[in-house]
């Protein structure tokens, strides 16, 4: 067993115990709450159980119960009116900037806030966009992490008042990824700060009430300590065993390959209120904080979103990576709305004797001669020489291979990889996936046509050695640690600094968020300089962010031999 904590929770202050568990108790307390008033405004975050709620809400005896569902377009209408944003595309949509009112039906919704003003006795409106519906007197929030929402859709769950049950996950991911959470993301936020009561619906048999402004409070305490996400793990094609055992995972699965551990977007955060502890999407706590979280030059430049990601990539035993290239912003921004890209790096964690990374293109390559053996190694005429066009680095634990945007690359087996990017995730043009299908049997999708379009050409041996592999110098040195820049490349708005410390460091995050990662020895502790938040403990392997509100702090070491810390922040814009 290693020290690697799955489950990392913050402690809410103040709060304690005021969690309500199981919905006979929650309506309990509800039911209390509504004596004398009129109207409950339950609003829901899409994936929650819509039915197994309404079933629920008869315990109050209302009068009158309104289903968003009912006051939403159809589906047909719908899928018309947002089809530029769905594409026929597998993975790719365009991102949908508008509100949930688009989706409304306007005469359904005047009608039903008509019923609501003349019904006599308590009213209870309910689902996706419930408080446009009517003014509360308490308002309820269900929400649901990400993660779960994805793992439902791979269960069947469709899309947010979609029948399409059946229909391949990426697909819905897609739909959610691009329409549905943008929207119910900032549709929350419009709420967010009158929310009576917080309701994770993460897990049907256990669900957990607690106050809303414990919920404000905890975020507002998060942002102004270090603090971990909830890491997730899953299992790919390529996937290897590294995770299993330092993560602790289930050594019967087959493989892991991902591990999202430090993407705010994806992830989310325990809160522990004593008597339960209540899982949240991260998001919140970027979109409520974001100031305090992100700090004020990484918030002017980018908004209520996280720029940082650290993810695992694991084929210690496993498979090659596709070979694949990332959007350049340019082409990211007017294909896919986004905006800005997926620059990548990969750090190696750990390695196999004989592991590498593809990347880049080898001198003299023929660029219609590549797309064309693409095409037909795609079409399986042939098998793709990868090695002919790009060039492939032997890996070892601790080097760091940089990969802007159009570059060629993809780790080869054998490397632990913990990829330190920028946070779009999903824009990966795969060229070629080395003839293998994925783990529901299909291939997986191949882009070549979008990926001939973002290729560098000019990235060849000699620039990618001198620019991308190991591009590292020392900043300082000293009795007690060795400060290193090892990225991420000057085209890429990320900064990485690698600490080798033998006893403390100070590092001051200039007021901006910071993202860490224990890379080397088996934990470490990081301390306030002015007490403004309690040691916290990290141990190996571990991700986490210290947000920009905690200024100066020291990282300490608390074992006989030198530790690594790895940190990424967002690069001041050079005068
Ligand atoms: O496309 P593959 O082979 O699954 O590659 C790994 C994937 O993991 C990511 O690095 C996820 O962040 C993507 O860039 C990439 O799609």
């Amino acid at each position: 067993m290693s020290n690697y904590d799955r489950f990392p929770a913050t402690k809410i202050k103040g709060y304690e115990n005021t969690a309500v568990r199981g919905y006979d108790a929650i309506f309990d307390v509800l039911k209390e709450k509504m004596q004398g008033k009129k109207v409950l405004v339950m609003e829901a975050y899409p994936g929650v159980s819509d039915d197994l709620v309404l079933e629920q809400i008869k315990k109050l005896e209302p009068t009158l119960v309104i289903d968003m569902r009912k006051i939403f377009k159809d589906e047909k209408t719908l899928n018309e009116q947002l089809q530029y944003h769905i594409t026929d595309d597998r993975i790719f949509g365009r991102m949908y900037y508008g509100n949930v009112i688009d989706f409304i039906d306007l005469e359904r919704l005047e009608a039903a806030k008509k019923e609501v003003k003349e019904a006599q006795g308590l009213v209870v409106v309910y689902g996706f966009g419930a408080s446009l519906v009517a003014e509360h007197d308490v308002l309820v929030y269900l929400d649901m992490a990400r993660w779960e929402i994805t793992l439902r859709y791979r269960k069947g769950l469709p899309n947010y008042n979609c029948t399409n049950y059946d229909e391949d996950s990426l697909r819905k991911i897609k739909r959610g990824f691009f329409i549905e959470w943008r929207v119910a993301d900032k549709h929350k936020m419009t709420c967010f700060e009158d929310v009576d009561y917080f309701i994770d619906t993460n897990n049907d048999e256990d669900v957990k009430m607690v106050p809303g402004e414990g919920v404000r409070d905890g975020l507002r305490q998060i942002a102004s300590q270090p603090f971990r996400t909830v890491p997730y793990f899953d299992p790919g094609v390529w996937g290897g065993q590294w995770m299993k055992e330092v993560c602790n995972l289930d050594k019967d699965q087959d493989n892991y390959a991902w591990s999202f551990d430090g993407v705010p977007e994806e992830n989310s955060l325990y809160l522990d209120f004593e008597n339960a502890t209540i899982e949240i999407p991260a998001m919140d706590l970027v979109l409520y904080q974001p100031k305090e979280l992100l700090g004020k030059d990484v918030f002017a430049r980018f908004g209520a979103e996280f720029p940082i990601r650290f993810d695992f990539l694991d084929t210690i035993g496993g498979q090659n990576l596709s070979l694949q290239v990332h959007p350049l912003t340019e082409y990211i921004h007017r294909q896919f709305g986004m905006a800005y890209t997926q620059d990548e790096s990969y750090y190696i964690l750990d390695a196999k004797e004989g592991a590498s990374v593809y990347l880049g293109l080898k001198e003299g390559v023929d660029s219609n001669q590549m797309i064309e053996d693409l095409r037909s190694a795609n079409r399986g005429e042939i098998i793709f020489d990868a090695e002919k066009y790009i060039n492939k680095f032997p890996a070892k634990k601790h080097d760091h291979f940089l990969i802007p945007a159009g570059t060629c690359h993809c780790s080869g087996k054998d490397a632990m990889v913990l990829e330190i990017s920028a946070t779009p995730y999903c824009f990966t043009f795969k060229l070629w996936d080395w003839a293998r299908v994925g783990l529901d049997g299909l291939p997986r999708p191949v882009h070549i046509e979008h990926g001939k379009e973002v290729i560098q050409w000019d990235r060849t041996t000699p620039w990618v050695k001198e620019n991308l592999v190991n591009a590292v110098y020392t900043v300082r040195e000293d009795e007690h640690v060795k400060e290193e820049h090892t990225g991420l490349h000057e085209l890429e708005y990320l900064e990485t600094r690698r600490y080798w410390i033998k006893d403390e460091v100070v590092v001051d995050n200039e007021a901006n968020v910071n993202m860490l990662n224990l890379i080397e020895g088996s934990q470490c502790r990081i301390e306030s300089l002015d007490g403004s938040f309690e040691p916290f403990e990290v141990h190996y392997a571990e991700t986490f962010i210290v947000p920009a509100k905690c200024n100066k702090y020291k990282i300490v070491n608390e074992t006989d031999s030198t530790i690594g810390v790895i940190r990424a922040y967002v690069r001041k814009p050079q005068a």
